[in-house]
């Protein structure tokens, strides 16, 4: 029901070991956990909600339905990122006998040789397998473009329609000063951007494009410029409030980590217009009974907080003072406990609480899960006073809406947005979450349907739109306007697929080969570009995902005791607990005011034994998260739980025109190799 509540729900579930630990995607929620003797050419699971959308069109038997635009394709050369330069590294040409000879050793040149062929054997092999024609592309074939109104007069600069000049500044410090804009940037701005206050109704729009695209820049400049825009003309709403924060914008996000890089690229692009941008973060820490020694309490909490991600943050219950603030980001449940007082849902948590402690192997007991619900019930709680006002709010985005509106998540989601909507004097139905995702709103009872509409912009983006999502907002916002990019629901063109069989011994000893592989290619290239100069080599990050948290902590141990230092995260671990993405120092990307590329965190040693090269997670930091162009490979070394989490953790890499593969493992023969097989047909369709 509530957000805190979901994630415990998950971790409930992640404790009982038969399903993962990776909350943050309906895919793993929905899906059925494979049971045991399962026959080896078995298909993936895949839940009704969790397949992916066919067409965007919307549907319904609205009077007026909403439109679907689709960007032309684009030839490679004319593509997004036009202004960037891909790192991909470039091999010289052929030494000529005049130059001086390497100092590789012999035994170096031996073993670069072998990787030089095994790279050509792969290479081959993947030729021969298109030729065979056996690459199939179904979403290709099945995503219906064909209902998407004509597109003509897409923005092909982000000069028009014109920013505003300190906004266009902040852009250009930010992605370089000849980026263009992707797809997805050029509808919005053709859709979005306002330049004048010539349309007064709320828009409804759902930004739908593939992973590191630019969404977030996407919905950012429409958002950021209006805001101050009406702040210039004297239109902002600023209606009264007795509550320190009130906000005109939300952001909301799955997770704080994500969070807090969407209000730190917030606060990047708006700092010379001078918009306040604020995250809402306090990572897990418990909401329950009042403790004593409140100064002290807060005096810990704010030790351990880092304020130099470039966004503020502000933490529920740290006073009573006005805080001026424009755009607040936050997760729907942490927005909740501003808005209606932190402890607000004390009575659901305690039951729970007690539904997690009753449930032994999967299993509840009723009897035991009432009692310690009364005696968790007896116990006094505490409520903090709101401190949030939503009065003002005239834009709300729904980042990451697949996730914002699965079952785990739209409780809390729906109820913010409502809440939104009774400050704003025109309350909306809250539709019982049973109904709220008809399979077939085809089906569904006109009397049934009631749409909504909200008293504020209301913007939705994902990467993939299940068909639970969009049948849900053909039902309750006909009207929406749908902006995709031609290259949805696929893999980015810059991101290779490879597949690695595991040898049938040690996994872990296969995965640390493998990362052991990554780097010797890293070397290759770097004695081939420097011809054995001896600048140190730059070795190129990696992220494995893995399905359970457990198998988590085990291949991090593992890899440590290997002598590669990594970071090993999950839902609950105590480095989630500081506040900060300090845990992902190294591994996101932190726009600088003067690179795109560069990174805002102290020059690390690249020695992988030192400084962690490699971060193992789950499906938890599959969302959203903009990394490091220096991560140019992702392992998925469990098998994805369903394609929707497959883009997602894919999508990690290869983003922004830069250059990524992702290495999927699995068996090639023997038992579950049908399985495998199943997974590389499926995966091959996604490729561009
Ligand atoms: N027009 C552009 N030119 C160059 N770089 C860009 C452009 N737009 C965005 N970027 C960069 O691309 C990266 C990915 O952007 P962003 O995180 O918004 O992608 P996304 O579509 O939201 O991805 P995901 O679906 O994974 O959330 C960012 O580092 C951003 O700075």
């Amino acid at each position: 029901m509530l957000a805190a509540l979901q994630l415990s729900r998950v971790l409930a579930r992640s404790t009982s070991g038969s399903v993962s630990p990776c909350i943050h995607t309906s895919s793993v929620l929905l899906s059925p956990a494979p049971r045991k003797g399962r026959k080896s050419n078995s298909k993936i699971p895949s839940s009704p909600k969790s397949r992916l959308a066919k067409s965007l069109k919307p549907t319904g038997k609205a009077k007026r339905l909403g439109t679907l635009e689709v960007a032309p394709k684009l030839s490679r050369d004319r593509a997004p990122h036009e202004g960037r330069v891909p790192h991909e590294p470039t091999l010289p040409r052929r030494r000529r006998l005049s130059e001086p000879a390497t100092s590789i050793k012999p035994s170096e040149q031996k073993h670069f040789a072998a990787l030089a062929h095994s790279e050509r054997v792969d290479r081959r092999t993947a030729e021969a397998r298109g030729r065979r024609g056996s690459k199939v592309d179904p979403l290709e074939k099945e995503f219906d473009t064909s209902s998407s109104t004509s597109v003509g007069g897409l923005p092909k600069h982000f000069k028009s329609p014109p920013l505003l000049p300190g906004l266009l500044q902040c852009l250009h410090e930010v992605i370089g000063e000849n980026a263009k804009p992707t797809a997805i940037q050029s509808l919005s701005s053709k859709h979005l951007v306002k330049e004048s206050n010539t349309e007064s109704r709320w828009r409804e729009c759902l930004l739908a494009s593939e992973t590191g695209s630019g969404k977030s820049i996407a919905y950012l400049l429409p958002l950021l410029q209006d805001l101050k825009r009406t702040e210039l003309e004297g239109l902002a709403s600023s209606r009264k409030s007795s509550k320190p924060l009130n906000p005109r914008a939300l952001v909301l996000a799955p997770t704080h980590e994500l969070s807090r890089q969407l209000a730190s690229f917030a606060k990047k692009l708006s700092h010379v217009v001078k918009l306040r941008v604020m995250c809402a973060s306090r990572a897990n820490m418990p909401s329950t009974a009042k403790e004593k020694g409140t100064a002290s309490k807060m005096k810990k909490l704010m030790d351990g907080i880092n304020h130099n991600d470039g966004a503020e943050i502000f933490i529920p219950g740290s006073g009573r003072a006005s805080r001026p603030v424009d755009l607040l980001v936050g997760t729907p449940m942490r927005l909740l406990e501003l808005e209606r007082g932190r402890g607000w849902n004390w009575e659901q948590r305690a039951r729970e609480r007690a539904m997690r402690i009753n449930t032994k192997d999967g299993v509840t007991e009723p009897d035991s899960l009432q009692e310690t619900s009364a005696v968790d019930l007896g116990r006094k709680f505490w409520v903090d006073v709101p401190e949030m006002g939503l009065e003002n709010v005239e834009w709300v985005i729904v980042d990451e809406a697949d996730v914002l509106f699965d079952s785990d998540f739209q409780e809390a989601t729906r109820m913010l947005l409502a809440d939104i909507a009774a400050a704003r004097g025109r309350p909306v139905p809250v539709t019982s979450a049973p109904m709220l995702v008809p399979q077939d709103a085809q089906q569904m009872p006109d009397t049934t349907v009631q749409p909504i509409s909200y008293p504020f912009n209301f913007l939705l983006t994902s990467a993939t739109i299940p068909n639970a999502l969009s049948n849900y907002l053909s039902t309750y916002h006909p009207t929406l306007t749908r902006l995709a990019s031609p290259h949805l629901h696929h893999l980015p063109r810059t991101l290779r697929t490879e597949h690695a069989s595991w040898t049938g011994g040690n996994k872990d000893v296969d995965i640390e080969r493998r990362i052991r592989r990554v780097w010797a290619e890293d070397a290759l290239v770097h004695a081939k570009t420097t011809f054995g100069s001896p600048r140190s080599v730059k070795l190129s990050k990696v992220i494995v995902f893995c399905n359970k948290k457990r198998r988590v902590e085990e291949l991090g141990a593992f890899l440590d005791s290997r002598g590669i230092k990594c970071v090993a995260l999950t839902g609950n671990a105590d480095g989630r607990l500081r506040g900060s993405n300090h845990h992902l120092d190294g591994f996101l990307k932190q726009s600088s005011s003067t690179s795109s590329t560069a990174v805002g965190v102290p020059p690390q040693s690249s020695d992988p034994a030192v400084t962690p090269h490699v971060l193992v997670t789950t499906s938890l930091l599959s969302r959203g998260l903009d990394f490091h162009p220096d991560i140019k490979n992702v392992f998925i070394v469990d098998e994805p739980r369903n394609m929707i989490d497959f883009l997602h953790r894919a999508g990690r890499t290869g983003r922004a025109g830069e250059m990524g593969k992702v290495v999927v493992f699995g068996r090639s023969k023997g038992r579950g190799s049908g399985r495998t097989a199943d997974v590389r047909k499926r995966i091959g369709a996604f490729a561009a």
